[in-house]
């Protein structure tokens, strides 16, 4: 097969022509959204794409030195090559569902194939198909976010097959970014739930929780759904007062993250503010084993811990790892005590 250079691909796929004012950037958006306008247009996108395989949800990943994961992509003639030899054929590469552009504009996609044969794939592909609970925290921290992307929008297609009010089949577009039900009905598109991650301190201390589920040692910031009608500052207030029984101000925004566990949810992560004359913690055991505030000292220490739990050795205090927005909101709050302390 031809190969088109993906960014000569992409360009030409762009709707209108580009202006010099475009930045890379620019371009690359405009390009993906006319792959999700256009369904010929992005079913020739496909055939030059990186394709990212999934079994049953599970990505295909590749060892690496150190212990750490490497995502594997695919070519599209690769994969009609290895559907071939195991019984499938290359219509099975339509379900693709378009997941981005790499910065070297390389359109990527991915496609489960949890039909065929796990050990058979993994022989043909040099690699296994990894749980995503496993993989996320090992993969770069370039990879894990496209593959929790794509991991979200695969389950989505398998749980959106029939129409919630017809009970008919919905069809995906080409991109897979909506299912249409039959007869040109509803539209549906990707859901995901809001979550508010909330840093509470009380000027020197930081206030972290912990679920019963959580690895021993480990506390996090407290988090929790958003409720339809809620304002962010209205989930998190509410959730402080469900969780540990106190009244927050001065929320603050500060970034946000998707989080495929145990499904998509938006992370809106704030800092909090309560009274150090009103900061005496009423923990709902409903809903955490225990809440604790930290001092500045145990927290600088926690974020040092590196890989220990992992070894069997559990450190006194254990935060959630770098890829989770709880670990940035934690070192922001330690970094604004550390130039706080600076000026005194
Ligand atoms: N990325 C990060 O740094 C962190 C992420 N998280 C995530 O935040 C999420 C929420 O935290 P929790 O304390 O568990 O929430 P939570 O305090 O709201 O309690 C969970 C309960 O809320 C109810 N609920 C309401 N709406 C729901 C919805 N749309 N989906 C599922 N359950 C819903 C369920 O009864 C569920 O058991 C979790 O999924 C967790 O994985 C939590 C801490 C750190
Ligand atoms: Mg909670």
């Amino acid at each position: 097969m031809m190969m088109v250079h993906p960014v000569k691909f992409l360009l030409s796929a762009a709707k209108r022509p580009l202006t010099r004012c475009c930045s890379a950037f620019v371009s690359r958006i405009r390009s993906l959204n006319r792959l999700k306008e256009d369904d010929d247009v992005c079913a020739e996108a496909l055939q030059h794409a990186q394709i990212f395989l999934f079994h049953r949800l599970s990505p295909l990943l590749q060892s690496s030195e150190r212990g750490t994961f490497r995502a594997v992509p695919l070519m599209y003639s690769d994969i009609r090559a290895i559907l071939e030899r195991l019984g499938s054929d290359e219509a099975k590469l339509k379900e693709s569902v378009l997941i981005g552009c790499s910065e070297q504009n390389q359109v990527q996609f991915c496609l489960d194939v949890g039909e065929l044969d796990q050990v058979a794939l993994e022989e043909a592909l040099d690699g296994t198909f990894v749980d995503l609970k496993k993989g996320f925290f090992v993969l770069r921290r370039s990879e894990a976010p496209l593959l929790a992307k794509a991991q979200a929008l695969l389950r989505w297609h398998l749980t959106t097959g029939f129409c919630s009010a017809t009970g008919r089949p919905t069809c995906p577009n080409q991109a897979g970014s909506q299912r249409v039900g039959s007869g040109g009905g509803t539209i549906y598109y990707p859901q995901m739930s809001p979550v508010v991650i909330v840093l509470v301190s009380d000027g020197k201390r930081c206030l972290l929780g912990r679920q019963p589920s959580f690895p021993p040692g480990m506390y996090s910031a407290l988090a929790g759904f958003c409720e339809l009608g809620e304002s962010l500052e209205e989930t998190v207030s509410r959730e402080v007062a469900e969780e540990v029984g106190l009244e927050v101000h001065n929320i603050s925004y500060s970034s946000s993250q998707h989080w495929p566990f145990p499904r998509s949810s938006l992370m809106l992560g704030c800092h909090a503010l309560v009274s150090p004359a009103h900061s005496q913690v009423n923990v709902d055991h409903t809903e955490l084993e225990d809440a604790r505030w930290f001092t500045f000292h145990e927290i600088t220490s926690a974020l040092q811990v590196k890989g220990l739990w992992s070894r069997g050795h559990a450190p006194p205090l254990w935060l959630p790892p770098k890829h989770a927005i709880a670990n940035r909101l934690i070192t922001e709050w330690a970094e604004l005590q550390r130039c706080s302390q600076k000026a005194d």
